[in-house]
């Protein structure tokens, strides 16, 4: 098989095979071909990728933030000069165009480590001064082994979004990357390696929903960085809490993207395909619920409808296609029921709906307009590529409405009106928000959630508190008072 790796694992700098793991079978979302077969981690696989992780702390924490930053910023450049590799490896894993992967993955990932290393040598903490000479002073400690889990959307990304702020504060990791994309993740642990990281200090284990079970209660683990979904999400917070392990949870959203009627159409319509359709709908940020102001919701609809036509759907492979299949079919099945759904309920079909006639996943691009806040595809997140258009009247309502959600994760405003985009913003109940843009995660700003859709963010130096704790130390340099 042209995709299969040395091995399932990847532990102590080494690929770790153990064939009596569950079957995993890595599918090519255009054709519905096994590009690969790995098999889930066995509890000893486990305990050798932990046992590795929490050999290899002390020693990489103990090298300077310079030191550690050096080699995660080697990683980066091996992963930028092998872009094209990874990239067709990402794409053969979740159909995602490689138009899309070849900007948006593997140099997502490169970033994250560039940045990180960047700021691995600035790491202190401070000098508090107390008076008559005594003081305090902070340091910076890492938590200890760091469990990461990822979602099947940007697996590249997320092995980096969480492994760069880990290893930058002198951790180690153990990632596991979704059983429906298993492969990129193995690159970057290969690839640290090759950038001279210490063996144990990255590694990689397969599996499904109970490996990561496994590896979220074990008492050699300090914290648990879970993307996924909100009901994943609950499940691992609650396990990890049994131990009071620090958590980031990066989990699901029905954002808001709000359209007034003085917006620059071309652009709100950009910002609502860029919002809803780019990696054929499934990314975390998306503003599925897109509140069109009534006085231009004919021309939003239609301006839509006439670019979606021209959207190139195919071969991920061919640079030419910029809508891809859904990651799987169990996806896009899921996704066919809202749309069954939505029709159901009453919302009218403006584009697309169907599944295409074809090999592979492939669902056109969909919209829904008239939708109304109480049907089941306004409040639910379906990941796949369909758009809820609702009507609104004014500012006031819209607000209310676009909050009126348990996610948090994103909202967007287009208007030309600079001081109601600000009103917007500040009361969007949403940790992401865009003003006349939408869905950008540069590394150097902070990206997650309120509500339910996350705890803790990824990304920028608020990354680093996520990943590292203060040690507070007095001292006295000064006889010391007693009551007796
Ligand atoms: N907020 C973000 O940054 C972000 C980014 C990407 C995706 N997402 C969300 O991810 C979801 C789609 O991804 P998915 O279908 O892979 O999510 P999922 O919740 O089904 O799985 C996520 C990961 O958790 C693992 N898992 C499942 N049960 C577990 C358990 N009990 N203990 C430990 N690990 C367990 C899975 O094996 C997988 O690796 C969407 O809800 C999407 O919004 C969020
Ligand atoms: O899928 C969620 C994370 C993200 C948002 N934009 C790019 N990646």
């Amino acid at each position: 098989m042209k995709f299969q790796p040395e091995a399932s694992h990847f532990i102590n700098g080494a690929y770790v095979e153990d064939t009596a793991g569950a079957v995993i079978d890595v599918i090519y979302p255009a054709t519905g071909e096994v590009i690969a077969r790995l098999h889930s981690a066995t509890p000893a696989i486990i305990d050798q990728a932990l046992e590795a992780a929490r050999q290899a702390q002390a020693q990489w924490a103990a090298m300077t933030g310079t030191e550690r930053g050096r080699i995660l910023r080697r990683a980066a450049d091996i992963m930028r000069a092998r872009n094209h590799d990874l990239s067709v490896i990402e794409t053969h894993d979740t159909g995602k165009p490689i138009q899309e992967t070849t900007v948006a993955d593997a140099t997502s990932g490169a970033d994250a480590l560039e940045y990180f290393g960047g700021l691995a040598g600035s790491l202190t903490g401070e000098h508090i001064p107390l008076g008559g000479g005594d003081f305090a002073y902070t340091v910076r400690e890492a938590l200890g082994v760091c469990v990461g889990i990822g979602a099947w959307n940007y697996p590249t990304q997320i092995a980096c979004w969480k492994g760069a702020p880990a290893l930058a504060c002198g951790n180690t990791m153990v990632f596991k990357p979704s059983e429906t994309t298993p492969l990129s993740a193995l690159k970057v642990a290969e690839i640290l390696i090759e950038a001279g990281a210490p063996k144990g200090i990255y590694n990689v284990v397969q599996g499904y929903g109970d490996v990561g079970a496994s590896l979220v209660t074990d008492p050699r683990v300090a914290k648990v960085s879970l993307t996924g979904s909100v009901p994943t999400g609950r499940r691992v917070y609650a396990a990890a809490a049994e131990s009071i392990k620090h958590v980031t949870m990066e989990l699901g959203g029905k954002s808001p993207l709000v359209v007034f009627d003085d917006a620059d159409i071309e652009n709100a319509v950009s910002g609502a395909i860029l919002g809803n359709f780019y990696s054929s709908g499934q990314v975390c940020s998306n503003g599925t619920r897109v509140f069109v102001q009534k006085g231009i919701k004919e021309a939003f609809l239609s301006r839509l409808a006439e670019r979606l036509a021209t959207a190139v759907i195919g071969d991920p492979m061919d640079p030419a296609t910029n809508f891809g299949p859904m990651v799987s079919e169990a996806q896009m099945n899921i996704v066919l029921g809202y749309v069954d759904k939505g029709k159901a309920e009453g919302a009218r079909l403006v584009y697309g709906g169907t599944r295409l006639d074809r090999d592979g996943f492939y669902l056109l691009p969909t919209v829904f307009a008239d939708v109304t806040d109480d049907m089941t595809i306004a409040r639910e997140e379906i990941f796949g590529p369909v758009m809820s258009v609702l009507d609104f009247d004014t500012e006031e309502e819209v607000l209310e409405r676009a909050n009126a959600t348990e996610f948090g994760l994103a909202a967007g405003v287009f208007t030309r009106d600079i001081t109601r985009a600000h009103r917007m913003v500040a009361g969007f109940e949403a940790g992401t928000c865009y003003i006349n843009s939408y869905n950008l995660a540069p590394v150097e700003a902070p990206f997650g959630g309120s509500k339910q859709s996350g705890v803790g963010r990824e990304n920028s130096k608020l990354a680093i508190n996520h990943f590292s704790e203060m040690k507070t130390v007095f001292v006295s340099m000064n006889d010391i008072q007693a009551p007796y």
